[in-house]
């Protein structure tokens, strides 16, 4: 067998045996869960002791509201440490509704139907604050909340609270006996896996993640953020509530200190951090690990124990962060070895496996009209009067010195950026010119772009990363792994599917960002610098791969400063200098044009 034969057999095989182990280890994970589950059902059940029969209540309801957080807390990566509030609002629906008469089934949708007013209220200002100012704003609102509790006393009961009256049955969610609550409770807990999971899985879970992620290249791929976000926190607290009503039913007594609770909201947290923030079955372990652990104590130790539950959780949360940084489920991860890294020999894949027409195609009508864009930065004037056409077909090559002003054009020409004066113009597929604004607009007209500093959203694999580019064509998770796996393939990227994105080389990860915007299948490519940092060879088959991307007929508008690439690739370059276009044309004839030269090197250059 000739080397070349042997390499392409080992390749083929390759993504095959690990699709094998993946589904192996996908079947055995499965399994573990149902066992899991499968035991806190039966467990209280065979022990038939009213304390254990109360820990396992608790480990449902906690899982439950953890999983409902870690939606909005890990998928979006929002830290709320608010998500009381929708616990209480459900709490205080159904309750109240009882009072008049109604059961606490239809109070949870009430509760879940107010939860979820109040949470896109709350959360579309609150979207705009990162880290540790949205933790602190979901708490300002609890506080809110809770001093509305105390408030509205007719309502609420004020700070004596409000009892559940004694109505005993299903209707009422109240029982004498403790296995009808441990039924409902972990019927909710299923609810909110089965939700968590199907979000995940589906194309809204990705783009949650890839908000997270890198919020620029996430909306470049025509995800809208904020409209994302607010649909995780308006399930979330759709969720929370329901709980939260249940949770009421159970306690049979509720008051503002305890539904509005901070400490209730961190704890919720917590078992999402302990277990294995963003995945959707950390919370669920989590709670698993703590809520017996804390239970047993407050049990054995009784009054003495008060407030031991939290000495507990900092202590393990402590030993967490230390050793095991991805939580429980970082070592279920690692353990299953689900993903491997790759060595940087590794990643030589075959690229542009596209066959290149014989002939160069001619280039075609215009496809977007740029004319007079100005941009300034404070005094500083970084475009000026910038105007230019890109036609069907053509790869225009637009360089300049550092500072010139080439990124600002490029933001302003994929809806990053607010010209100051100025317009941009795309033709859509439908024969209309169009002015887009936002980058979801010029998504949806068939621009894409990639950024200078490559945004791999690194908690993803290198398939899933390409996914939230396909979704774009794609809206069903089977097509859009469909068509990125054929994207990866393309881009010499196929062997390395199941890969984190981040144990990507540059050069990997360069081809990443390409194949990101490729699987959104554009009509226009903005590429910013795709060959900065990399290696001769790669630089090559990244020739290959601009040039057969061209060939099926996408306009390519390309930064670039290896100016190898830019002379064998461009039908047309623009120079830019100080914001202002100085010359525009055949490549051969812009790099003698004096004023570039003088541009890049400096007056003596021009004579000699
Ligand atoms: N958000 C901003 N606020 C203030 N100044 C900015 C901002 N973005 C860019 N600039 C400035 O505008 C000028 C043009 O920057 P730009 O990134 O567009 O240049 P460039 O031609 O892409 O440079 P390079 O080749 O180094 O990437 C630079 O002087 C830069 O410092």
């Amino acid at each position: 067998m000739t080397e070349t034969s042997m390499t392409s057999t080992t390749d083929a095989t390759r993504p095959k045996m690990a699709g094998d182990t993946r589904a192996r280890q996908a079947k055995l994970g499965l399994v573990g869960l149902a066992l899991l589950l499968a035991g806190i059902f039966v467990v209280p059940i065979v022990v038939d002791d009213q304390f254990v029969y109360h820990i396992f209540i608790t480990i449902c309801i906690f899982a439950a509201l953890s999983t409902a957080w870690n939606i909005v807390g890990g998928y979006a990566g929002q830290l709320s440490l608010g998500h009381a509030i929708f616990y209480g609002i459900g709490g205080y629906a159904g309750v109240i509704l009882v009072n008049l008469g109604i059961t606490p089934w239809i109070g949870m949708f009430a509760g879940a139907g107010i939860a979820v007013v109040a949470a896109v209220v709350i959360s579309y200002p609150c979207f705009r604050l990162h880290g540790p100012f949205f933790a602190l704003a979901t708490i300002a609102f609890l506080e809110v909340f809770r001093v509305l509790a105390l408030h509205f006393r007719e309502l609420t009961g004020g700070a004596t609270g409000l009892m559940i009256p004694l109505q005993i049955g299903w209707e009422w969610m109240v029982f004498r006996e403790r296995l009808p609550a441990l039924i409902i409770a972990f019927g909710m807990l299923l609810v909110c896996l089965g939700v968590a999971w199907a979000i995940r899985a589906h194309r809204l879970g990705f783009y949650l993640v890839a908000t997270r992620e890198r919020e620029s290249a996430a909306r470049a791929a025509g995800v809208g953020t904020v409209r994302v976000r607010l649909t995780a926190v308006a399930v979330s607290a759709a969720l929370s509530a329901m709980v939260g009503t249940f949770h009421a039913m159970y306690l049979t007594y509720i008051e503002p200190a305890a539904m509005f609770s901070l400490q209730f909201s961190i704890q919720i947290a917590m078992f999402a951090l302990i277990g294995g923030i963003g995945t959707v079955w950390g919370p669920l372990l989590g709670a698993v690990l703590l809520v017996p652990i804390t239970e047993f104590a407050r049990g054995a130790l009784g009054a003495e124990a008060i407030g031991l539950h939290g000495f507990v959780y900092g202590v393990v949360l402590m030993l967490v962060v230390l050793f095991l940084p991805n939580g429980i489920m970082g070592v279920v991860h690692r353990f299953a070895g689900s993903r491997g890294d790759v060595s940087s020999t590794d990643q030589a894949g075959p690229v542009a496996a596209t066959p290149r027409a014989a002939e160069k195609r001619p280039v075609g009508q215009e496809v977007m009209r740029v004319e007079g864009l100005q941009k300034h930065f404070g005094g500083l004037h970084v475009t000026n009067d910038v105007s230019f056409n890109l036609r069907e077909g053509e790869i225009l090559g637009l360089i300049g010195p550092n500072g010139a002003g080439k990124t600002t054009v490029f933001n302003m020409i994929s809806g990053f950026l607010d010209a100051d004066e100025g317009k941009v113009s795309v033709l859509s597929q439908d024969g209309q010119w169009q002015q887009p604004v936002t980058p979801g607009d010029f998504a949806t007209l068939g621009v894409g772009r990639t950024f200078q500093i490559v945004q791999p959203f690194a908690a993803m694999t290198v398939e899933e990363n390409i996914m939230v580019g396909a979704f774009h064509r794609h809206p069903h998770a089977g097509d859009a792994r469909e068509a990125a796996r054929e994207t990866a393939h393309r881009m010499g990227l196929g062997h390395y599917l199941d890969n984190e994105a981040s144990s990507l080389t540059i050069g990997g990860l360069k081809r990443l960002e390409v194949a990101r915007v490729m699987a959104m299948e554009p009509r226009i490519l903005l590429l910013d610098e795709v060959m900065a940092g990399i290696n001769q060879t790669d630089v090559r088959r990244a020739i290959d791969l601009m040039l057969s991307i061209r060939d099926t007929g996408v306009s390519i508008i390309a930064i670039e400063h290896v100016m190898q690439a830019v002379m064998s690739l461009s039908d047309r370059v623009i120079v830019l200098n100080s914001g202002q276009i100085i010359a525009e044309g055949d490549p051969q004839d812009v790099v003698r044009d004096p004023q570039v030269i003088e541009a890049y090197l400096g007056k003596d250059f021009v004579h000699a």
